[in-house]
């Protein structure tokens, strides 16, 4: 057996990777793993903590390296006089993950081209080699036309595949950039927009924070969204 493997990424840090990857693992079928090749910050308690939260468990997580500054993981490893974590290793994890599980998700830290060692390695490195498509987690608001587009463009330019976007984190108040966004996002970058998750998912749990996964993610994503649920701007 070998499942499916699925990159998350994102537009930078902080814009929602890990609820829209605690999102997926709760609606999709079968087992699912979710690796976190690096985490940084040691302060924190780390993304796969959250996503055991979210989810209520029952999904295999595997994190390679916790490094204690909240750096890009080759430059927080370099502080450290450790290894950092080669796109070869999340190669091997990934693949080790797929052949016991249906669908592996691999969250990246921060946006898509921050680095992995210090040979220039990077997320797509370990993508390539899996053919493993890569989607792309963006903010609501204003500044996410341009972030979304230069990400899947560096997607493209690898011969990456990417299904699509998800906004990590959709306002319970949109303003009018967010309302133009969910129109103007898929043309803008070429891919469609296949979810949003509203602000405060993350701080749901187990059947709830399921609910609201399938609610915010498109059909071809295991959930039942329809992008007309975040109303036309006027
Ligand atoms: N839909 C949401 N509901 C509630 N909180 C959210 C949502 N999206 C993001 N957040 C919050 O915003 C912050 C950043 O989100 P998150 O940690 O998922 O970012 P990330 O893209 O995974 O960043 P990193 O690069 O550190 O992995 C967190 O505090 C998270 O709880
Ligand atoms: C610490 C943070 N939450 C992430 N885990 C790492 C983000 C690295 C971003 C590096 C950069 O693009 O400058
Ligand atoms: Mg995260």
């Amino acid at each position: 057996m070998s499942g499916d493997t699925l990159f998350v990424t994102g537009t930078g840090t902080d814009v929602g990777k890990t609820v829209v990857t605690a999102a997926l693992a709760a609606t999709a079928r079968g087992s699912v793993a979710v690796l976190k090749p690096a985490q940084t910050g040691s302060g924190e308690d780390g993304d796969l903590v959250e996503v055991e939260r979210m989810t209520g468990g029952g999904i295999t997580t595997l994190e390679l390296a916790r490094h204690r500054d909240p750096l890009a993981p080759a430059v927080a490893a370099r502080r450290e006089a450790v290894p950092p974590v080669t796109p070869a290793r999340i190669v091997s994890a990934a693949e080790e993950l797929a052949a016991a599980h249906d669908l592996v998700l691999v969250e990246g830290a921060g946006g898509l081209l921050v680095p992995y060692d210090d040979s220039g390695g990077t997320l797509p490195d370990a993508a390539v080699p899996l053919g493993a498509p890569v989607l792309v987690v963006c903010p609501a608001g204003l500044g996410a036309l341009n972030t979304a587009a230069l990400t899947v463009r560096e997607l493209r330019h690898r011969k990456l595949d990417c299904p699509g976007l998800v906004v990590g984190s959709w306002p319970t108040a949109p303003d009018l950039a967010a309302r133009c966004n969910v129109v103007d996002l898929p043309s803008v970058t070429g891919v469609p927009l296949l979810g949003a998750l509203p602000e405060g998912a993350g701080r749901l749990r187990d059947e709830e924070f399921r609910t609201v996964a399938r609610a915010g993610l498109a059909p071809s994503l295991g959930g039942e969204w329809d992008a007309a649920a975040l109303g036309a701007p006027s």
